[in-house]
């Protein structure tokens, strides 16, 4: 069920149809997107299962293994984002050198260990990754989820239902499961764009609200892949998003929405169709909105004092015109528009972000408590809790009408839940990193060889100009010099 041409979130989301009854949920690789798919897989764990399609116990075994993928894999996952199953055939001559590497002396032949050590395997003999681990006892679908409860301290059992557990791994009084969200914030990046193009929202008077929107992202959405993602769709904007682009004509809008949809604005594999961090406990809850309010705190924390006021104008227009649901728009607008004097300094504004987020908060813990709507695994509060942040609640203990806040310590907390610790997971996948638009622009460059800026596009990222960075001017470089290229060759022509 995969190609190698396929990104690695279609492989994940793939299942076999070969058999109408049965689902393959083990992610089938092969020697193109092995690294790839373990390279960018938010789970902390992998298996990998070398097999050959013609030996008949693997064909035996495999119920045994789909069994626990089960668990693990899919948007339908009852356990997601903690143990990615893969499996690939050793038959397959792509894969002789990739089996090679991992001594791949029996079929089947289970390997265990954190995602990012199989990667490079391809390359290098795995004898050097000791934190790669063959699974001596897997031979049942019972032993082998006892031999992961194991090596995980966990108590998963084969017959977990979606949500049934959930309270073993959603901790909200612990904030490092921030760390989890920086997935979210990707999926949520993903699903606002998805749901702007579902529903043709962009329009003569909204398409400004989302080139600025880009431009926030372009210079400091946490996640790399968003940032370069987010550069393509704005230097390509004109040409995707033409001033007509819903216009009557069906086969044009056809065209435009294919145009768009081949654009995904943090890669391939993302939207992976399952939140880690913003996961409810039920059906239906959190998810988006959570994502798009992680997003939001993200973004604030990363600005600098003069771009303060650009990123609150931004947001604003960007919910009011882009989040679909209409009662939260209102109020969000209203609040932006009780703002009179604008912000000059990152800090006002984040903590502006986080004192509206709180106004929605006391609202909803009224609401939900008398519709009886609330996860009741993640109730509504007054954030951050005394217990994340003592230094943010001021000794003097409460006054009757609410929290007396040092706001100094709850702009410091801000700062470190939604800066360093959001992107912590990252590190080691050089998907982050503080030089981030650095490595964007090391991305960008080999497409900015094949593309032609459209004018409005650039004179949008001019407009951003170098108070957005590096990025911002290095594209207004490009626009240059692609103008003075264009120049000499239409004097060559002549
Ligand atoms: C802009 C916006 C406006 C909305 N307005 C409404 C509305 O009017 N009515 C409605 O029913 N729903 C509204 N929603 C949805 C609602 O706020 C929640 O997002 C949704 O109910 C899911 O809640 P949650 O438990 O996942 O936590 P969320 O409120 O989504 O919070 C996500 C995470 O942010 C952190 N957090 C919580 N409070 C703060 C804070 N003050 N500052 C910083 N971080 C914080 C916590 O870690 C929390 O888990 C809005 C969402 C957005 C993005």
């Amino acid at each position: 069920a995969s190609s190698s041409s396929w990104g690695s979130r279609s492989i994940l989301r793939a299942v076999n149809t070969d058999n109408a009854d049965v689902h393959d949920y083990a992610v089938e690789l092969n020697a193109t997107n092995f690294d790839e798919v373990l390279r960018d897989t938010p789970a902390s764990f992998a298996v990998v299962e070398f097999f050959a399609h013609w030996c008949p116990a693997c064909r035996n075994y495999k119920p045994h293994y789909e069994k626990v993928a089960r668990l693990f894999n899919g948007p339908d996952a009852v356990h997601p984002g903690i143990i990615l199953m893969t499996r690939v055939d050793c038959a397959s001559k792509i894969n002789t050198k990739l089996c090679d590497n991992f001594s791949v002396g029996h079929y089947p032949m289970l390997f265990w260990g954190p995602p990012s050590k199989f990667v490079s395997a391809g390359s290098e003999p795995t004898q050097t990754k000791s934190d790669v681990r063959v699974i001596d006892d897997g031979r049942t679908a019972d032993r082998l989820l006892s031999w992961i409860n194991k090596q995980t301290g966990s108590s998963f059992a084969l017959d977990d239902q979606k949500f049934e557990n959930e309270h073993l791994f959603s901790n909200v009084s612990d904030p490092g499961q921030i760390a989890r969200a920086v997935y979210d914030v990707e999926e949520a990046t993903s699903t606002a764009f998805e749901i702007i193009l579902g529903h043709k929202m962009i329009k003569s008077n909204t398409r400004a609200s989302l080139v600025k929107f880009l431009q926030l992202l372009v210079a400091h959405h946490p996640s790399r892949r968003c940032r370069k993602g987010s550069a393509e769709v704005l230097v390509n904007f004109d040409d995707l998003c033409p001033l007509d682009m819903w216009s009557a004509d069906r086969q044009e809008d056809q065209d435009v929405q294919a145009a768009l949809g081949n654009f995904q604005i943090c890669g391939r594999d993302v939207p992976r169709g399952y939140w880690m961090f913003c996961r409810g406990s039920k059906n239906d809850t959190r998810g988006f909105s959570c994502g798009l309010w992680v997003l939001l705190h993200s973004l604030s924390v990363r600005i600098e004092d003069g771009e303060s006021n650009f990123a609150f104008t931004t947001m604003c227009d960007f919910v009011h015109n882009f989040f679909i649901c209409e009662e939260c728009r209102r109020h969000f607008y209203d609040m932006c528009s009780s703002v009179s004097t604008p912000f000059n300094k990152s800090r006002d504004f984040a903590l502006w972000l986080w004192s509206a987020h709180n106004k929605v908060n006391e609202r909803l813990i009224k609401e939900e408590a008398s519709l009886g709507t609330a996860d009741p695994k993640f109730p509504k509060m007054i954030w951050p809790l005394r217990q994340f942040c003592p230094s943010c609640y001021l000794s003097r203990n409460q006054k009757n009408d609410g929290i007396e806040w040092d706001q100094d310590e709850v702009f410091k907390f801000l700062k470190e839940y939604y800066g360093k610790t959001l992107v912590s997971l990252y590190k080691d996948k050089g998907i982050n990193g503080n030089d981030g638009t650095n490595r964007a622009l090391e991305d960008l460059v080999p497409s900015t060889n094949a593309i032609v800026v459209p004018l409005g596009a650039a004179l949008a990222v001019a407009v951003a100009s170098c108070a957005f960075g590096a990025l911002a001017c290095y594209w207004r470089s490009q626009q240059k010099s692609r103008k003075y290229f264009h120049h000499l060759r239409s004097l060559k022509n002549i």
